[in-house]
């Protein structure tokens, strides 16, 4: 695990660079998309970096996190309806090169197994790209999640329910009870996890996820057990870190070899 403690343009910068070098490097990259606020800067640096630099998503796939269950597909806060304003309709994703959990499938059940196999059927992601919720969870992976659960119908927790409500008008009452979210067993076969966490409302669950006992109790935990995970925070998300300055010096002293 690498943690790098910078400001979140800085972030923003290096996970667009590891999304560049997948693209121009792999003939089919497969990219994990997550919603949320933390990765936006990263969308909007690779939308500016297509439409400057002519970076293309024509040959790539993306595959979305997570997806509520009861909105209608209309909904401006569907998952797969944000992604689609935020960053999809920005670049030259093919068509239906880039899809999400189906939560409005009669049939969840078999839904969560398809989606799962759609990702194993291509391979697996290269580069995930994940935010992380204040109680430590991921994609919608609550506290008490398995950590070798797969894509799967979960229940939403209050708190991340509070969480969300502002995309909801501030109302809680709006924000659906139920998801369909990869699990975290189908996450760690992801080969590169990005994580991406600003502000002081995350410095606890950051500071449970890189220095706490690996536990369902703070699902991103589970990202200690994987080869190649980067956690990337500003200052104050890593303000609880008992060894926040050694990541620093770290990081400050990187060799050129040991890329991202
Ligand atoms: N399902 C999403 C997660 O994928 C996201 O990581 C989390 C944090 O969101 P934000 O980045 O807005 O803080 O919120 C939601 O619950």
């Amino acid at each position: 695990m690498e943690v790098i403690i910078a400001p979140d343009h800085e972030l923003a910068t290096l996970v667009a660079d590891a999304v560049e070098r997948l693209l121009r490097e792999e003939s089919s990259p497969v990219l994990g998309l997550a919603t949320g606020s933390s990765p936006l800067r990263v969308y909007d640096e690779l939308a500016r970096r297509h439409e400057q630099d002519k970076l293309s998503f024509a040959g790539a796939r993306g595959f979305m996190l997570d997806e509520y269950v009861g909105l209608p597909i209309s909904h401006p806060q569907c998952y797969r309806n944000v992604i689609d304003a935020e960053f999809v309709s920005r670049v030259d994703f093919g068509d239906a090169a880039v899809q999400g959990p189906n939560g409005a499938a009669e049939d969840l059940v078999a839904a969560s197994a398809e989606y799962d196999h759609a990702i194993a059927e291509v391979g697996g992601i290269d580069l995930q790209i994940l935010g992380i919720g204040t109680d430590g969870h991921i994609a919608f992976n609550e506290p008490g999640s398995s950590l070798c659960s797969r894509t799967r119908v979960k229940t939403l927790a209050d708190q991340t329910r509070l969480d969300n409500a502002r995309f909801f008008n501030g109302d809680v009452d709006q924000v659906p009870r139920h998801c369909l979210t990869q699990g975290l067993g189908t996450i760690r076969e992801a080969r590169h996890l990005m994580l991406i966490a600003t502000g002081g409302n995350k410095a606890e669950a950051v500071h449970q996820m890189v220095e706490g006992p690996v536990s369902s109790m703070w699902p991103a935990t589970v990202l200690q057990m994987h080869p190649h995970a980067t956690i990337l925070v500003d200052d104050a998300a890593a303000s609880r870190l008992q060894l926040g300055d050694y990541y620093r010096q770290t990081y400050a002293n990187k060799l050129d070899r040991q890329r991202l």
